[in-house]
């Protein structure tokens, strides 16, 4: 049979079993699987136990991987959670493709805004709200319903499958980069290409390949002023305070053009080279529907290569949250002893995380010393992970713009990410093959933010292409 008519067959059956696909999602995003709150470490677990369950099923060969301890709060450890390592398939003679997703979601709460419960998959005009809908549940469950269809189709699968589930990526991915450095010469050893689908098109309607990712170094900025809170009426204007150190040291640390203001941050920046100038020009970007996107009025950059470049190739600093502040509602007339400034900074090649830990440490201190004050204030890298760039005429991208024509009918932008995916370089390194980022989801989806969600459209289209992608592989 050729490809075309198997396709056929394999769009037919994906759509006519799209109800299913849609419950299965939404028996997952029914685990708060949240990697950043310690206390939920359990549904974390059941998460993992979860899919366990339903790659054996398919005659996945699972294995969990134990990788350790998480320091948390006041010294304490607790379990990170397993790394699924699953194989099918382990014919020679045909390609080996590792698939790589994550497990764990972002926070969620409705008290941040969301209209609907978001541990519960809500479908409304054709889109399913709930929190890891397409970050990144949605398209784990897209690659696993492919094989499931193959199946049910009595279709041999046409590649052998690797799957590295981790459950940590929202936190860094801890634990993972050792597992894949011991796994070199095993489980990785006859990969012959990765792909990961947990990221997002450029626009709503034009499916797109990535080839660049953002990395990402999250800071800790602690002061203490303190043995204990005190009253702002007893001692305000008396003592240097914890918060007041705080927003000072926060405030300079990035200006009103989004550029970073700690010394040395862009010495290590790549130039911009005209040949690279040349990609973004032809590259489909609605800037209006990027704000409306954000629900911002303007963006900081007027033109359209300017956002991108912004957003894919400079760094950007974010300040994300101040914990041991008063945040609840009402007045409150405390001074905070202790408050934990968070922060966390976008880079890009060629910058390297020990310098910029350096420096960042190097301008907390210079700052302090300007204010006098004797408040004990350190910075801390939480966690670090490297940017990655690839080249996107590597056959495997020939393969996925073909799968994506067989589906879509249209030759996908090839674009990079502003967001990271920590531990993308470890996978090239790990293997020494091609890694390729295919999105399926929209760039409305709103991963990581209120009413996260995950296009029907976008679910049954993005199996249809992963499907197809396997077929392309299997010709290389
Ligand atoms: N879908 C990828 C993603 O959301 N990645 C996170 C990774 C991260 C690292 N530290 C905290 N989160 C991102 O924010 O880009
Ligand atoms: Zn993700
Ligand atoms: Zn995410």
């Amino acid at each position: 049979m050729s490809n075309n008519d198997f396709n056929t067959r394999l769009f037919k059956h994906l759509d006519d079993h799209q109800k299913d696909y849609i419950q299965r999602l939404s028996d997952a995003v029914s685990i708060p699987s949240v990697s950043a709150w310690p206390e939920h470490r359990h549904e974390v677990v059941r998460m993992v136990d979860w899919t366990k369950s339903l790659l054996e099923k398919l005659g996945v060969k699972v294995e969990l991987s134990d990788v350790g301890k998480q320091k948390i709060a006041d010294g304490k450890e607790i379990d990170l959670p397993n790394v699924i390592l699953g194989t099918y398939g382990n014919d020679k003679a045909k390609k080996t493709v590792l698939i790589y997703g994550h497990l764990d979601v972002q926070p969620a709460q409705v008290s941040d805004g969301w209209d609907t419960e978001p541990f519960v998959l809500t479908e409304k005009n054709g889109k399913l709200f709930g929190r890891g809908s397409t970050d990144d549940k949605g398209p784990v469950l897209s690659w696993l319903n492919v094989i499931e269809a193959y199946q049910q189709l009595n279709e041999p699968f046409p590649v052998n499958v690797k799957f590295c589930l981790e459950s940590m990526e929202e936190y860094g991915s801890e634990g993972l980069e050792d597992l894949l450095k011991s796994l070199k010469n095993t489980f990785l050893s006859d990969v012959d290409f990765v792909v990961i689908s947990d990221s997002y098109w450029l626009g709503k309607e034009k499916p797109c390949l990535q080839y660049g990712l953002r990395g990402i170094c999250y800071f800790f900025l602690d002061v203490e002023c303190s043995t204990k809170d005190l009253h702002s009426g007893c001692f305000g204007g008396t003592i240097h305070e914890a918060m007041t150190d705080l927003i000072a040291l926060m405030s300079t640390l990035v200006d009103d053009q989004g550029h970073i203001l700690i010394d040395g941050v862009y010495d290590e920046v790549a130039p911009l080279l005209p040949e690279e100038e040349q990609l973004y020009k032809p590259i489909t970007f609605d800037t209006k529907a990027y704000c409306s996107e954000a629900g911002v009025e303007k963006t900081i950059q007027k033109e359209k290569e300017q956002i991108l470049m912004h957003r894919w190739r400079y760094p950007s600093l974010s300040l994300h949250g101040i914990q041991g502040a008063f945040d609840g509602v009402g007045c409150k007339t405390v001074i905070p002893r202790h408050v934990i400034g968070k922060f966390s900074i976008r880079i890009v090649p060629n910058m390297k995380i020990a310098t910029l830990e350096k420096l960042v440490e190097k301008h907390i201190q210079n700052i302090m010393k300007e204010r006098k004050s004797p408040n004990k204030v350190s910075v801390k890298l939480e966690h670090g992970g490297d940017y990655w760039v690839a080249d996107p005429n590597n056959p495997q991208y020939i393969a996925a713009r073909k799968a994506t024509v067989a589906v879509h009918g249209i030759e996908p932008d090839l674009t990079r990410e502003g967001g990271s995916i920590p531990i993308t370089l470890t996978f090239q390194e790990q293997t020494g093959k091609n890694v390729l980022l295919l999105p399926i989801g929209a760039s409305d989806d709103g991963a990581h933010s209120q009413n996260e969600k995950f296009d029907i459209i976008n679910y049954m289209n993005g199996m249809k292409v992963m499907g197809a992608y396997f077929q392309e592989i299997a010709k290389l």
